[in-house]
C-alpha cells in the first residue's frame, strides 16, 4: 500500500469521497486540512499545487489534483468502482449526473440581493435539477434503495451521499430540495444510519460545509 496525504481545507466538500473511501477501507492516510487563512501561504507550495487549487492526494511522492480524479483512482485502488466495466459505467451515469446537477448549482451562489437569491433557488429546485433528480430518484428505487449499483457501497452511493449532505446539510443548504424525492430521502437516512460508514459519520470533524 503507498503512503496518502490528502491536502484540502477543513472543508467535507471535494474531499470527503476520498475520506470515505479511506474509512471504508480502514487504510491509513494523513488528513492535512488547513484554513482559508493558512491556504495563500500553503498554496506558494507549487509542485505540491500545480493549479493552486485543493484538493490534492499525495501517493507517495505523485501529486494527483482534481478531485474527480483522485476519487476515482481511489475508487479503483480501494474497490469502490464496481465488480465489472458495466458497474462502473452505471457508477459513472450517477457521477456525470450529479456533475450536472452541481454545475446548475454553481450560479445560485453568485453575489445577488436576498430576493432573487429565493427566486433562482425555488427555480433550481422546481424546475432546473428536476429531471436529474427525478432520474436518481428512479436509479435508486430499482436497484432497491440501499446502494446505486451492485451490492455493496461504490463510488456512486458515496458520492450521492456526500453531495446530498453538503445540500441539506452545511452552509450550502437548500430548503426543501429533496421534498419530492423520498427515494433519495430514504437512502441518505440508512446510508447515514446504518451503513458501514455510521461510526465515521459520528465522529468526523464538524464543518459548515
Ligand atoms: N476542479 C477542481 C476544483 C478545485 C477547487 O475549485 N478548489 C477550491 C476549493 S473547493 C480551491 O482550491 N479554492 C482556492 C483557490 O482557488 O485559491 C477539483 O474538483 O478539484
Amino acid at each position: 500500500m503507498p503512503n496518502y496525504k490528502l491536502f484540502y481545507f477543513n472543508l467535507r466538500a471535494r474531499a470527503e469521497p476520498a475520506r470515505m473511501m479511506f474509512a471504508l477501507a480502514g487504510c491509513e492516510y494523513v488528513d492535512d486540512r488547513f484554513t482559508h487563512e493558512e491556504w495563500p501561504q500553503r498554496k506558494t507550495d507549487k509542485e505540491l499545487f500545480p493549479i493552486g487549487q485543493a484538493p490534492v492526494l499525495l501517493v507517495d511522492d505523485k501529486v494527483i489534483p482534481q478531485s474527480a480524479a483522485i476519487s476515482r483512482y481511489l475508487a479503483r485502488e480501494l474497490n469502490f468502482y464496481g465488480a465489472n466495466s458495466l458497474e462502473a459505467a452505471q457508477i459513472d451515469v450517477v457521477l456525470e449526473t450529479m456533475a450536472d446537477i452541481e454545475d446548475k448549482m454553481m450560479p445560485l451562489y453568485a453575489d445577488q440581493d436576498a430576493a432573487k437569491k429565493a427566486e433562482v433557488l425555488k427555480a433550481f429546485v422546481e424546475i432546473t435539477s428536476k429531471p436529474y433528480f427525478t432520474y436518481l430518484e428512479q436509479l435508486i428505487e430499482e436497484a432497491g434503495g440501499k446502494h446505486f449499483v451492485g451490492n455493496k457501497v461504490s463510488l456512486a452511493d458515496i458520492h450521492i451521499f456526500n453531495m446530498l449532505d453538503m445540500m441539506t446539510n452545511s452552509k450550502y443548504k437548500i430548503e426543501g430540495l429533496l421534498d419530492s424525492y423520498p427515494q433519495l430521502r430514504a437512502f441518505c437516512k440508512s446510508f447515514r444510519d446504518e451503513g458501514p460508514l455510521k461510526s465515521y459519520l459520528e465522529s468526523r470533524p464538524v464543518t459548515e460545509a
